[in-house]
């Protein structure tokens, strides 16, 4: 199928989706893949200690291993990470950034540079879905904040007893991710959780609080024991979906599209036998941009559901609280 109601039809019904031919280099997926996991297996661990990020700073750039936990209470997630401020180049210091392996900052720069057209693209489809101007949601979001995570997930000896990273919604506008072969990421959907199928040339899509709107509409998914629905954005509109079995993730952007879709929450799971990396770009709004629910969207049989925030204010309460599932865009609901 190539059309642009593949598209709408899996950001409804899954909030969540693979992209393939996304004109990303695959050659540069490996790289950033190689390169992480170079990082964290073969940099001698006082190196890697030198980068380490600010513990009271929340989402401070560099290397550590705790950042979504609510409360001492909270079992850890079983994960290591590098997180690299990336754009607006005036946020981007790359000599803060791991020195090993030695084309490590080259990698990511160019990664964080190739990433940044398509979710403008997504972005432009997704507005045109709602039946708004394509430049609506990239207005409505300002220049895009753009930060990347190489999560790295050891062998875990118990996989039953925690998690790799627990069950959350990403806070901003789009994620776009890429995993290794070893899989473990999952959508909730519909009452379970389900596996998303590793593609290592594929984006996977995901739906971030500040989009979520009204009835869930549909980008597209590729899941777990069957799922592999994949958009083909090579052509700038023409999108392959392959379905294979059940959907699988709610994608949303949840605010401005006042509900109409909706972020999906995922979680990554451990694994007893394989270590496991994940990079995951965020694209998100500058802090003092107020997001709002579209009011194109709103109407006597679609009333406005969730109140203005600054989304500085989102980001520091997304902190404070933790993640817990969606909780955090369900506090903005009228
Ligand atoms: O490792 C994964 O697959 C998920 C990572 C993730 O959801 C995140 O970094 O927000
Ligand atoms: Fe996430």
């Amino acid at each position: 199928m190539t059309s642009r109601a593949d598209l709408v039809r899996a950001c409804r019904e899954w909030g969540s989706f693979q992209v393939i031919n996304h004109g990303v280099p695959i050659r540069l997926l490996d790289d950033m893949r190689s390169g992480g996991r170079s990082f964290f297996e073969d940099c001698p661990m006082c190196e890697k200690l030198q980068y380490s990020c600010d513990p009271n700073s929340p989402a401070s750039e560099g290397y550590g291993s705790r950042m979504l936990v609510a409360s001492n209470d909270t079992v850890l997630d079983w994960r290591d990470y590098f997180d690299h401020h990336t754009l607006p180049l005036s946020r981007r210091n790359s000599f803060r950034w791991s020195h090993f392996p030695p084309n490590y900052r080259e990698v990511v720069e160019e990664y964080s540079d190739r990433m940044k057209a398509l979710p403008q693209k997504l972005l432009g489809f997704i507005s045109e879905s709602l039946g708004l101007p394509s430049s609506f949601m990239e207005e409505a979001i300002g220049e895009f904040y753009q930060n990347i995570t190489v999560s790295y997930y050891p062998p875990c000896p118990q996989p039953e007893l925690t998690l790799g990273l627990q069950s959350h919604s990403d806070m901003g506008v789009i994620t776009l991710l890429i995993q290794d072969e070893v899989g473990g990421l999952q959508v909730f959907k519909d009452g379970e959780w389900v596996n998303v199928n590793p593609l290592c040339d594929a984006i996977v899509v995901i739906l971030a609080d500040q989009t979520e709107s009204e009835d869930s509409p549909d980008l597209m998914a590729i899941g777990g024991d069957g799922i592999k629905n994949s958009i083909d954005v090579r052509r700038g509109i023409e999108f392959v979906l392959e379905e294979r079995g059940r959907q699988l993730t709610q994608i949303v952007d949840q605010i401005i599209t006042n509900g109409k879709y909706r972020s999906a929450q995922h979680r990554a799971l451990t694994n007893a036998n394989s270590s496991r990396l994940s990079v995951a770009t965020f694209h998100d709004p500058d802090k003092t941009v107020k997001i709002s629910p579209a009011m194109e969207l709103v109407s006597e049989t679609s009333p406005c559901r969730y109140r203005q925030v600054l989304y500085g204010d989102y980001v520091s309460s997304w902190y404070t609280k933790g993640p817990d599932g969606k909780r955090n865009i369900d506090a903005l609901l009228l």
